[in-house]
């Protein structure tokens, strides 16, 4: 496989878990390629794999079969120090829940991934994100006193701070209202096209992932279709096709 300009893969991938009758497999042999310096969403079915993929992408989770890569490092023969330094030093998370520090303020919660790392912060970069996410006049303030639409601000501008290979966002407006939603889009749209950053993103909203470059559709643990430069209207057809279509196995 060429694998210039690609940012994360995972070729034959398969996810089990557990075991005799009770044994789910949550991906049946994924071949993925995600480009750098492009925007790519997740969508499928609720249990058709979206997270799990996600998860052993970036290290998160064993695979049960098949190799993984961030870059060139093959993700799935990394021990635990090696994953632990793979996650801090490569990849970057967003998460439905926003998961910030609440002791910290936002400023405090942007670096601490690269406090715990010993990294010193590219304070320009940081700058730029800021100002980009508009929370200048926030990063004194801890999260509680921070709308939801903020704190996923600075769930992001966290997720940038040390520019990761990857950057993994799992649902990332699934608790936002719609404009503040747009906002963190927008965003993450701006980090691609500006910044040429790597995002990729699962979500359940077609709307969501019009803001994407490209747009792959699981069933059942597989990629049985794509589209490229997706409207929300056709991302909309193909997941009610997927949702109509027998299970094709
Ligand atoms: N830790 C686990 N133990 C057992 N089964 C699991 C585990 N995690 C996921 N699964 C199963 O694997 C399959 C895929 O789950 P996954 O969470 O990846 O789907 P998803 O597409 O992200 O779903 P949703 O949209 O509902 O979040 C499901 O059948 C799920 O029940």
């Amino acid at each position: 496989m060429e694998t210039t300009g690609i940012a994360a893969r995972a070729e034959g991938l398969w996810k089990r878990y557990g075991s005799g009758e009770a044994q789910v497999t949550a991906l049946a042999g994924v071949d993925v390629a995600l480009r750098s310096a492009e925007f790519t969403a997740v969508m499928g079915p609720s249990g058709s794999g979206k997270s799990t993929l996600m998860h052993c992408l970036a290290g998160l989770d064993t695979v049960s079969a098949g190799e993984v890569f961030i870059g060139s490092t093959r993700v799935t023969g990394l021990r635990d120090a090696g994953l632990t330094a793979l996650r801090r030093d490569q990849i970057g998370f967003v998460f439905q829940q926003f998961n910030l520090m609440p002791t910290l303020s936002a400023q405090e919660n942007i670096l601490l991934p690269l406090t715990i790392a010993g990294r010193k912060p590219d304070m320009a970069w940081f700058d730029t994100i800021v100002d980009t996410l508009g929370l200048r006049d926030r990063l004194s303030h801890k999260p509680t006193e921070l709308s939801g639409g903020q704190q996923q601000r600075v769930a992001c501008a966290r997720a940038l701070a040390g520019r990761p290979a990857v950057v993994f966002a799992d649902e990332p407006t699934g608790n936002l209202d719609s404009r503040s939603g747009a906002e963190v889009l927008r965003f993450l749209r701006e980090a691609v096209d500006a910044h040429r950053q790597t995002i990729v993103m699962v979500t359940h909203d077609a709307g969501a992932a019009s803001y994407a470059d490209r747009v792959v559709f699981l069933k059942d643990g597989q990629i049985i279709s794509e589209l490229a430069a997706p409207t929300a209207d056709a991302v909309h057809d193909q997941l009610k096709s997927l949702e109509t279509s027998g299970d094709g196995r």
